[in-house]
């Protein structure tokens, strides 16, 4: 076996928050240099206690529990799965054949009436059955966009630009918070050999974070081409670099190709839940390569294209929009 090492720091979001200039350079630093090498860190004091994350699953699990018949007056393909429920075999990652072996419930953006960017945004779904899934994943989508908004910060002081670079462009951006279910699979004989719970893929926005990598199945795919197991201790978040980040410093910040793996066969009976949060800018977002990040060795690789436009491509490709 190969020494294939995967260096994942484990930062302290309180050290940039709370702490001095020093400490928050040191922060941007190790943010940057992880985004550059592997695309990976992981999180701890980001803002989310315990209990609330402990309120978000028991939501998830009772929202997954419902009958199929309820989910599915939920789905809203119009939507091309961007509000409210997927159902199990629509979502194939790019490149496959076989779609993911798991089922989805997404929430996005809520401003108030009268934003320049309400009319661009469809209202969330609400389960009727469960109130209270409403507002945890409210409050989780909160949370999350804050401290997203602070880890942008941390990179663009990595990249050279004002802190507040990011600021307006995310502010009311498109973000999604996908809860996510990966069923049990009853008959593992039945399965095609090829289907996995979460085919190799890269995530399209700039960032993401993501509660609930202390299950085992999501690896990396390092360098040297081999699979690498992450495991986030307790409540830390991971967080990742999305290809519009990866565009926008045209490959300095590195949008890690990532999978979830299934289980062993005596553990295919067991569900596994994740909830991603993807963080979107509005879709205004010039996403053109920055010019500090093309010299004569890094000759710009990307056509310039919109926060928006690239999205429309992307949810095309993974056969969500039609
Ligand atoms: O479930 C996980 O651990 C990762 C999910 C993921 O990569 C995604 O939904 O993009
Ligand atoms: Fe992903």
């Amino acid at each position: 076996m190969s020494m294939s090492t995967v260096n994942i720091p484990r930062l302290d979001l309180d050290t940039y928050k709370n702490g001095d200039a020093e400490s928050r350079k040191q922060f941007s630093d190790a943010i940057g240099k992880a985004f550059n090498e592997t695309g990976f860190v992981t999180i701890t004091n980001h803002g989310l206690s315990k209990e609330l994350i402990d309120s978000l699953y028991t939501q998830v699990k009772a929202l997954f529990a419902l009958p199929e018949d309820v989910k599915l007056k939920y789905e809203k393909p119009e939507l091309a799965g961007q509000r409210g429920y997927t159902s199990k075999g629509k979502e194939t990652a790019k490149g496959f054949k076989i779609p993911d072996l798991k089922e989805f419930w997404q929430i996005g953006q809520t401003v108030t009436d009268g934003d320049p960017v309400k009319d661009f945004y469809p209202d969330n779904v609400y389960v009727d059955e469960l109130p209270e899934f409403n507002t945890v994943t409210r409050e989780i989508y909160a949370k999350l966009e804050a401290a997203g908004t602070m880890l942008l910060e941390a990179i663009a002081v990595y990249l050279g630009l004002p802190q507040n670079y990011f600021d307006d462009k995310v502010h009311n951006g498109n973000s999604i918070l996908r809860t996510l279910h990966y069923f049990p699979i009853e008959d593992p004989d039945a399965l095609a050999p090829d289907a996995v719970r979460a085919g190799a893929h890269e995530d399209i926005n700039l960032i993401t974070l993501l509660i609930g990598a202390s299950a085992d199945g999501l690896e990396v795919l390092t360098r040297e081409n081999e699979w690498f197991p992450i495991k986030a201790h307790g409540e830390d978040v991971v967080v990742n670099v999305g290809d519009m980040l990866q565009r926008l410093t045209n490959n300095k910040l590195k949008s890690t190709t990532h999978r979830v793996v299934n289980p062993p066969r005596e553990q295919m009976k067991f569900s596994r839940f994740s909830v991603p949060f993807f963080l979107h800018p509005k879709a205004t977002m010039d996403l053109t390569s920055l010019d500090s990040c093309i010299d004569e060795q890094h000759p710009k690789l990307y056509t310039d294209i919109t926060a928006g436009e690239y999205l429309d491509e992307r949810l095309r490709e993974i056969g969500l929009k039609k």
